[in-house]
């Protein structure tokens, strides 16, 4: 690592790029709303997680996600390799540390779209990162849009429904919440908040 020469401040707070790590439960609007901001914002670095569900139609492999077995997830753990990792509704999620610490290095922001559980390791290990909650309308529209997407079975939607009433109860623990009712206008408070504009 460069050392700072004495006497020479390093880049001051207020400038240094931001680790923002936006979570809220499964079907409030994460992806849509992070989709809407890159379309005009492809700037902010959006963190590819590696996990061992299955791909959805449409889903590509190092685009949406790294889709790995269960024996590589064991050794992205057990190597190190993962800032932080979670088990959720039955799959493993982690995100690839090394590409998140040489972006915030290079000085872009970095997004991390998460569940509650990882991002409680993020604040533990990086305390600079800023939490977002996305919190949908109400229950019933977070129930709609989670059964709506179409892309899990019952079974599958009732076990993140479970997960939800959690990481709602945990909103408190973030430094910001956002309510999913419009995706344009919370893709551009999302946008304000990662210290792009
Ligand atoms: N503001 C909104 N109004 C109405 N529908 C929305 C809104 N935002 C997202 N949706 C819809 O809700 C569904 C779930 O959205 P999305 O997949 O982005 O959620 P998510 O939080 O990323 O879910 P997960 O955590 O399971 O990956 C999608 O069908 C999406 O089109
Ligand atoms: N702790 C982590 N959670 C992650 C990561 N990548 C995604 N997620 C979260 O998992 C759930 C389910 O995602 P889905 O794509 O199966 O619907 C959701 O809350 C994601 O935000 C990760 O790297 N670590």
């Amino acid at each position: 690592m460069a050392a700072t020469p004495r006497g020479t401040s390093p880049v001051p707070p207020d400038a240094r790029p931001r680790l923002t790590v936006l979570s809220g439960p499964s079907g409030v609007g994460k992806s849509t709303v992070v989709a809407h901001m890159r379309k005009e914002h492809p700037e902010v670095w959006l963190s590819v997680s590696a996990t061992t569900r299955r791909p959805r139609p449409g889903e590509q492999h190092g685009v949406h996600y790294f889709f790995v077995t269960d024996e590589e997830m064991d050794k992205l753990i057990a190597n190190g390799e993962l800032l932080e990792w979670a088990e959720f509704a039955g799959n493993r999620y982690g995100t690839p540390r090394a590409a998140v610490l040489e972006r915030l290095e290079g000085g872009e922001p970095v997004l991390l779209e998460i569940d509650l559980q990882g991002a409680r390791q993020v604040r533990e290990s990086m305390p600079e990162a800023q939490l977002v909650f996305l919190a949908p309308p109400s229950w019933e529209e977070l129930v709609r849009r989670l059964t709506g997407r179409g892309t899990e079975p019952p079974e599958v939607i009732e076990r993140r429904l479970v997960a939800a009433k959690v990481e709602l109860a945990a909103e408190p623990e973030f430094d910001q919440t956002l309510v999913n009712t419009s995706v344009e206008d919370v893709a551009r408070e999302l946008l304000a908040l990662t210290n792009v504009v």
